[in-house]
């Protein structure tokens, strides 16, 4: 390889300046990759920060649109809804998720008339409604399969209705994305997009997402018996394929950084819009250290969701969208 004294090969020459290496970088971050995920709550005039996410705030619905405004200036092409309902109004079976006029239905109303143009994915699972905190329903202390998808599959519709133009489960059922699909069409709505959560971990990090929606505190037991185990990644391949099969139109994996293994097999294996989500436990830890200054912000939040795109993700669900699209931003839309 090397000639005499000199290397002929020199990877370096490619990482001289900053204008070779942008030419070479095989990978980027654009705002179009960016999908924010939102907190709301009944009231009014208020807003309350996550205790456990720094940054992450909770609005009331009267401040949802100026909330939400940045991003659709920004141009982030989507926002994911989370209401925080009140515990008075979560019972066993989870009602309020198929009540049109639930706080989810009326955030998407709103939304839709103020940002057109600003894509709503709706989460769709019952932790947000059922007593218990769990994603379906309980039958002998079981987190029942077909009866939850049942819900599930009026919930979905419920949202769409109100103008959610995404629905994305992320129940960990099987057989919702199918029957969502089913719903959906036969009620004319065949254009509503499906992103399915496919490959959902039982993970520790989503401990401050339970917090912010007030689910942690309710949750009985784990979610194990419907969600992956960490240790498996064949499994993921076989939930992708399925879901896909049943009509899903993207698919995500979740959680991000310590999946990106995963991420990477499912873009490899089936070349379908591939979505990460970088979770509540993710943004935690990289907050706690940035507040620490044991972590450079601008630097750690950049690179961390550059992985994701190097990885194969088409895009990423993350907390940290409106500071990344203003750094984007800044630095020219690179
Ligand atoms: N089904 C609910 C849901 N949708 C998104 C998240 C987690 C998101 C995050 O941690 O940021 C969860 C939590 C869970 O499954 O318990
Ligand atoms: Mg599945």
């Amino acid at each position: 390889m090397t000639a005499g004294r000199f290397p002929l090969a020199r990877p370096r020459r490619n990482r001289f300046d900053d204008a070779t290496r942008r030419l070479v970088a095989e990978n980027s971050l654009g705002i179009n990759n960016l999908i924010w995920p939102i907190f709301f709550m009944e009231g009014t005039n208020t807003t309350t920060e996550v205790a456990s996410m720094p940054g992450a705030l909770r609005v009331t619905l009267d401040r949802l649109a100026s909330h939400v405004e940045p991003a659709a200036k920004l141009g982030i092409p989507a926002v994911a809804l989370f209401p925080v309902t009140p515990t008075e109004i979560r019972d066993e079976k989870g009602s309020e998720a198929t009540n049109p006029d639930n706080l989810m239905c009326r955030a998407a109303r709103l939304l839709k008339k103020e940002f057109p143009d600003v894509a709503l994915v709706g989460d769709v699972a019952l932790d947000p409604y059922t007593s218990h905190g769990h994603d379906g329903l309980i039958e002998d202390g079981y987190v029942v399969n077909e009866t939850s998808v049942g819900v599930l599959t009026q919930q979905a519709l419920n949202q769409a209705i109100a103008g959610v133009d995404i629905i994305a489960p992320s129940d960990m059922m099987d057989g919702r994305i199918g029957s969502i699909r089913e719903a959906l069409d036969t009620n004319g709505l065949v254009n509503t997009r499906i992103m399915s959560y496919a490959a959902k971990y039982a993970s520790a990090f989503y401990g401050p997402f339970r917090d912010a929606l007030g689910s942690g505190s309710l949750l009985s037991g784990d979610k194990k018996t419907y969600q992956m185990d960490p240790a498996n990644s064949d499994e993921a391949l076989r939930e992708v394929e399925m879901d896909i099969a049943e009509g899903a139109d993207m698919v995500m994996v979740k959680p991000g950084m310590p999946y990106l293994d995963i991420i990477r097999r499912v873009r490899d294996t089936f070349r379908v819009p591939t979505f990460a989500y970088q979770v509540s436990g993710e943004y935690a830890m990289l907050m706690a250290a940035i507040n620490n200054g044991w972590l450079d912000r601008e630097r750690a939040i950049m690179e961390s969701l550059l992985a994701f795109r190097r990885a194969g993700a088409h895009g990423v669900l993350t907390y940290f969208a409106i500071e990344a699209a203003q750094n984007i931003r800044a630095t020219f839309g690179r």
